[in-house]
């Protein structure tokens, strides 16, 4: 996810959207659909890892995001890999 937020915006709503967002995110980690989130060094930007019932929902929760509408969101659809030793019966 970049975020890119219009200079324009007022600082009290861009804090307020910020502050937002966060409650937002944390919500969908503690209930275990958003997995990872780490920010990419040096950038307005993070890669997140979901894991979620089906695309649908996947939608939801990004739509669903306060920033979303300063974002630009590109998505990668994992598997799991027949060599990752945690998928071992
Ligand atoms: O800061 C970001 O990367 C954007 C956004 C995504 C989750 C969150 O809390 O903020």
């Amino acid at each position: 996810m970049d975020v890119a937020i219009p200079d324009d915006v007022d600082p009290a709503v861009r804090a307020e959207t910020i502050a937002i967002e966060k409650a937002y995110s944390q919500e969908l980690q503690r209930g275990g659909e958003w997995v990872h989130i780490w920010r990419i060094v040096g950038q307005y930007s993070n890669i997140s890892i979901f894991d979620v019932a089906d695309n649908e929902r996947l939608h939801e929760i990004l739509w669903g995001l306060p920033l979303f509408k300063w974002m630009t969101v590109e998505i990668t659809p994992l598997a799991g890999h027949p060599s990752d030793i945690a998928l071992d019966g």
